[in-house]
């Protein structure tokens, strides 16, 4: 549904950013060591079944949940409103364009206060929430940061099979649109939408879905992504890297992207833009400009085009895929291979050092 407050008479949640990311993870020691011991993420709180963390700049109980399950999946995302009452323009909001909500008690997620959640028209599980416990804000804390210091949760990146209707949805939602990939047949293979004032608090992929990309993370800095890398390598455990690092030109950040132990991906991202005023440009990059996704014009690894996570609905069950029309890596001209190689040309000479094109 397209619904806008036009059509309903009930305005959207007045959404200020994303908030917080439920993964379940298959072995909840091997996810603990990626995600505080390698990427020292805070512990806030933890129990047998589910490990609460929060990045450094951060004062809310948490901006990712890990929980034991069967299999990988996305448990759930959740957007921070601007305040309890906000929580109730969601439950109207959406009962108004025809999406079941559930209300759930303050508790129903440790440190988060009374919430609702939808499966959202995209598929996606989706929680509204403001009232949420507040803890230590580790930001001068120099003697727990590592060479790593992650600072916050950024944003969540989306697989869907119509990247159009996903837009129309997440605008009727009131999120600007930043950035977007489209080609010459009215195509749109990728669009980045935020609230906050920065590139992106979502991001829409073109691919089977429903299903989640990726999970990012800020750091203040290019070299604590570097220095995530060289501890990889440093621990022979360098395969949790699979893209990167490097410069986007979609959003212009320093990025990396890591696989965690369950194989969900996290990117660690650094020095992208401001969004704030009411007319910021939305930037269109062609689907055949080799620099949209890296801007020094490396190929994509096949990997970050093809694999998600699922998703759970509301109950913990995986919801169903769906294919696309068109896939950005299937596009003739579009250069997917590894990282560093690609199908590079000088007027029609190929440049016969860039393999690439390993699909
Ligand atoms: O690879 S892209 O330049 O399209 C890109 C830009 C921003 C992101 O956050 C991302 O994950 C991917
Ligand atoms: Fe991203």
């Amino acid at each position: 549904p397209t619904a806008t407050a036009t059509t309903t008479g009930n305005p959207p949640p007045d959404v200020i950013r994303s908030g917080y990311a439920e993964l379940i993870v298959t072995d909840l020691a091997a996810s603990r060591w990626f995600y505080v011991d390698l990427l020292g993420l805070i512990v806030t709180a933890e129990d047998d079944d589910a490990i609460y963390l929060r990045a450094f700049e951060e004062y809310l109980h948490h901006s990712l949940v890990l929980r034991r399950g069967d299999m990988p999946a996305l448990g759930r995302l959740a957007y921070r409103v601007r305040g309890q009452d906000q929580v109730d323009a969601a439950e109207r909001y959406f009962r108004g364009i025809g999406v079941d909500t559930r209300r759930v008690p303050a508790g129903a997620t440790r440190g988060i206060g009374e919430a609702v959640r939808i499966t959202d028209p995209l598929g996606f599980p989706v929680e509204f929430f403001y009232d949420a416990e507040h803890t230590e804000r580790f930001t001068q804390r120099y003697d727990l940061h590592h060479g790593n210091a992650i600072t916050r949760l950024d944003h969540f990146n989306v697989m869907v099979p119509d990247v159009k209707a996903a837009h129309r949805y997440y605008t009727g939602l009131g999120f600007g649109v930043s950035e977007t990939i489209i080609d010459d047949e009215d195509n749109v293979y990728a669009a980045w939408l935020y609230r906050k004032q920065t590139v992106h608090d979502v991001a829409l992929t073109g691919g089977d879905g429903p299903r989640l990309h990726h999970i990012a993370f800020a750091t203040a800095e290019r070299h604590q992504i570097l220095h995530t890398c060289d501890v990889l390598g440093a621990l022979h455990k360098e395969h949790h890297i699979e893209r990167g690092p490097g410069r986007h030109g979609v959003s212009n950040a320093f990025y990396l992207y890591l696989r965690d132990p369950d194989g969900h991906r996290i990117e660690i991202y650094t020095t992208d833009y401001y969004t704030g005023d009411p007319d910021n440009p939305t930037v269109e990059w062609s689907v055949d400009d080799d620099r949209r996704r890296s801007f020094w014009g490396h190929a994509v690894v096949p990997s970050w085009y093809t694999d998600g996570s699922r998703v759970h609905d509301l109950d913990g069950r995986v919801v169903p895929l769906s294919a696309p029309a068109v896939r950005e890596a299937e596009r003739t001209g579009v250069i997917v291979g590894a990282d560093g190689f690609a199908i590079a040309t000088e007027g029609d000479q190929k440049i016969p050092f860039k393999l690439g094109e390993q699909v």
